[in-house]
C-alpha cells in the first residue's frame, strides 16, 4: 500500500466518526496553532482533548509522535466565546520526516468533523524590510517551494470525494476573512503591528542562509516558514474557507555584516510576547465569522 493511500478518505472518515462519538462539540471552525502559539487552544472552554498518540483506538490518522519543542501535540475540542471549535495544538512538519499527506491529514479530518473555516497560524521569519519582530502578517498568498519540486500534498491519486484534481489556488486566502482580520485588528488597536503579505514555505529544519533569504525576498515573499501552505492547499481542495496569519518571530538575516542568527528560542519567546494579542484577534474573528454550512 502506498503512503498516500494509507491516509485516504476512509481513514479520515473513521477517525472523524470516532472523534464525534467522544464529544458533543460540532466544530465549524478549525484552528491550527503555530510554534509557540498553542495558547490559542487553551482559550477553548469545556475542553475535550486527544493526544496525538492515542492509546485508546486505532486512530490511524492521529498516531503521530510529536517531538517539536513549542508544540503540545493535542487535538482540542471546545467552545470559543460560545462558538464550537476544534484546535490542533501543535502541527506536523515536513522536516520531522512525515510524508506530506500525513502532515495534512488532520485538515481533512477537520472537514469531516464539519469544519467550514480553517484558521492557520505560524511563526515565520520576516523578509520584508518594513516588518518588525512581533508583527502579525495576514497571509494573502503563498509560495509553495516544496511544491515546485513536486512535493505537493495533493500529489498521487486524487479522490474526488475530497475535491477536484486541479484545484485553483489564486483565491486560497479568503478575501472577506482578511478584511475581517484587518477590521478587528484596527478595532483592537493593533494597526501598528498588523501587516499583510506573502508567506513562503521551505522544508526546514535548517534556517535559511543569507543568500536564500535574499532570493526569497526578490521572489516576492514577505515571510518565510516551514508549514501552513500544505495545510491550506488541502483545506481549499476540500472546499473549506481559509484564513492564515504569521507571527513574525525573527528577522530573516539578509546582510553578510549582520551578527543576528535565527534560533528557535527567539521564535518561542516572540510567541509568548504576542500571545495575548494574537489570541484576542483570533477569538474576536471567530465570533464574527458567518457560517452557511456549505461554503465552497
Ligand atoms: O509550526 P510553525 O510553522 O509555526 O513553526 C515554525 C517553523 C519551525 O517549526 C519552527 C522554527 O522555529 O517554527
Ligand atoms: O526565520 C525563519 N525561517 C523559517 N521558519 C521560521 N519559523 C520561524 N522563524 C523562521
Amino acid at each position: 500500500m502506498s503512503e498516500c493511500s494509507r491516509f485516504g478518505y476512509e481513514d479520515c472518515k473513521a477517525t472523524a466518526d470516532w472523534l464525534l462519538t467522544q464529544t458533543d462539540v460540532r466544530p465549524l471552525v478549525g484552528i491550527v496553532c503555530g510554534s509557540g502559539l498553542g495558547g490559542l487552544a487553551d482559550m477553548l472552554k469545556d475542553q475535550v482533548f486527544f493526544n496525538y498518540i492515542p492509546s485508546e483506538s486505532s486512530l490511524t490518522g492521529l498516531c503521530f509522535c510529536l517531538a517539536v519543542h513549542g508544540h503540545a501535540g493535542r487535538l482540542v475540542f471546545g467552545t470559543l466565546k460560545g462558538r464550537p471549535c476544534v484546535c490542533m495544538q501543535g502541527r506536523f512538519h515536513l522536516y520531522e520526516g512525515y510524508p506530506i499527506q500525513k502532515i495534512t491529514l488532520p485538515i481533512r479530518i477537520f472537514k469531516m468533523l464539519g469544519v467550514e473555516t480553517v484558521m492557520v497560524t505560524n511563526a515565520a521569519g520576516g523578509l520584508n524590510q518594513d516588518f518588525k519582530v512581533g508583527d502579525i502578517m495576514i497571509i494573502k498568498d503563498h509560495i509553495n517551494m516544496p511544491g515546485f519540486a513536486g512535493n505537493n500534498p495533493l500529489a498521487g491519486p486524487n479522490d474526488e470525494r475530497f475535491g477536484v484534481r486541479f484545484p485553483c489556488m489564486s483565491d486560497a486566502y479568503d478575501r472577506e476573512l482578511r478584511q475581517l482580520a484587518m477590521d478587528v485588528g484596527q478595532e483592537l488597536g493593533y494597526g501598528d503591528f498588523l501587516k499583510e503579505g506573502v508567506y513562503c514555505v521551505l522544508g526546514g529544519p535548517s534556517f535559511e542562509t543569507i543568500a536564500e533569504c535574499r532570493i526569497l525576498h526578490r521572489l516576492g515573499a514577505d515571510a518565510v516558514g516551514m508549514s501552513t501552505a500544505h495545510e491550506v492547499i488541502i483545506a481549499r481542495h476540500c472546499g473549506m474557507r481559509v484564513f492564515a496569519l504569521s507571527l513574525i518571530t525573527n528577522q530573516a538575516v539578509m546582510d553578510y555584516e549582520s551578527e543576528m542568527k535565527a534560533n528557535h528560542e527567539e521564535v518561542l519567546q516572540t510567541g509568548k510576547q504576542r500571545a495575548e494579542q494574537l489570541e484576542r484577534l483570533v477569538s474576536t474573528m471567530v465570533t464574527r465569522i458567518e457560517h452557511n454550512n456549505n461554503y465552497a
